[in-house]
């Protein structure tokens, strides 16, 4: 069943060589969410309320990180933004258009790479433009995105051949192949190792700094959200509110020692509800 698609995909690479040219950048999408609010339906027919009221745009190419405690409905709220479920009440819009479902313009990036382990890396990152019947033409696209996470080396290897760092970097050029304009991301760091999550914070800073997407990260490590993001939001426990809005007011590249990183991670942790002082 598998083999068919990867022979439209292997013809299509041989057929299609264009010169590997960079994306034309599309800029960042403008995200509105407005007085949103979600319940969802949980046994017994009662209703579990995961977002109050949330007030939050996301200007064209803005970094937003949201910081929250677990489970207080972070990731509800980039369903929603993706579009991949309505709000209950509000609006959600992007450019002005409410968005009613996902599209290729919106892709999310999730903390599991969900990679097709039959597939090689290159047929793995050609999933999009394959699935919307562009592949022929976008062919170059894919390498271009291999390349620009570094992986261009790779894109005949097998999933099983990578490291989890690797992996994620495929993930990532799966969302770059669209060209997104909004890249949601859901604890994309989360299940690497320090020393690879801190590498690859900077490689994810140089491909939004490169690309121009607008980015929407959910991160449980508040260095990272202060690291990455223009402003960091920070929700409340279940249904969320936000509760602070913090603008990281320093230039990139930015020093992780820097005086003020460490008064932003105390303020916001002081608005988490937790003890900065250890
Ligand atoms: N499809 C669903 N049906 C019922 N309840 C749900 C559903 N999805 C999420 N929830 C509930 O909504 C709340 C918010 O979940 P969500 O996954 O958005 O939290 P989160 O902040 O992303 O959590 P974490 O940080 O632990 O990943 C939780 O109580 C969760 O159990």
């Amino acid at each position: 069943m598998v083999i068919p698609l990867l022979r439209e995909y292997d013809d299509a690479t041989e057929e299609a060589s264009p010169p590997a040219t960079a994306a034309t950048a599309p800029g960042g999408a403008r995200i509105d969410i407005e007085n949103v609010s979600h319940w969802f339906d949980v046994p017994g027919g009662n209703k579990l309320q995961a977002l109050d009221g949330i007030d939050l745009h996301v200007a064209p190419g803005e970094f937003v990180a949201l910081l929250g405690p677990s489970g207080c409905g972070k990731s509800t709220l980039l369903r929603l933004v993706a579009g991949l479920e309505p709000a209950t009440t509000g609006r959600l819009a992007q450019d002005g258009a409410a968005i009613t479902r996902p599209d290729p313009s919106r892709i999310v990036v999730f903390q599991d790479p969900t990679l097709y382990p039959w597939r090689r890396v290159r047929a793995n990152v050609a999933l999009g433009p394959q699935a919307r019947g562009v592949l022929r033409q976008q062919a170059h696209r894919v390498d271009d995105a291999l390349a620009r996470v570094g992986l261009a080396e790779f894109a005949d290897a097998f999933p099983h051949q990578l490291s989890g760092g690797m992996a994620q970097r495929v993930a990532l050029a799966r969302a770059l192949v669209n060209d997104p304009r909004l890249l949601i991301l859901d604890e994309p760091l989360g299940k690497l190792d320090s020393l690879t999550r801190l590498q690859m914070q900077g490689e994810l800073l140089q491909l939004w700094q490169r690309s121009g997407f607008s980015a929407l990260l959910v991160t449980h490590d508040v260095e990272e959200a202060l690291f990455l993001a223009q402003r960091v939001v920070v929700l409340s426990d279940r249904p969320a509110r936000i509760v602070a809005q913090l603008q990281v007011d320093l230039p990139y590249p930015r020093h992780r020692g820097h005086p003020r990183l460490a008064e932003l991670r105390h303020e916001a942790l002081r608005h988490l509800g937790l003890d900065a002082s250890w």
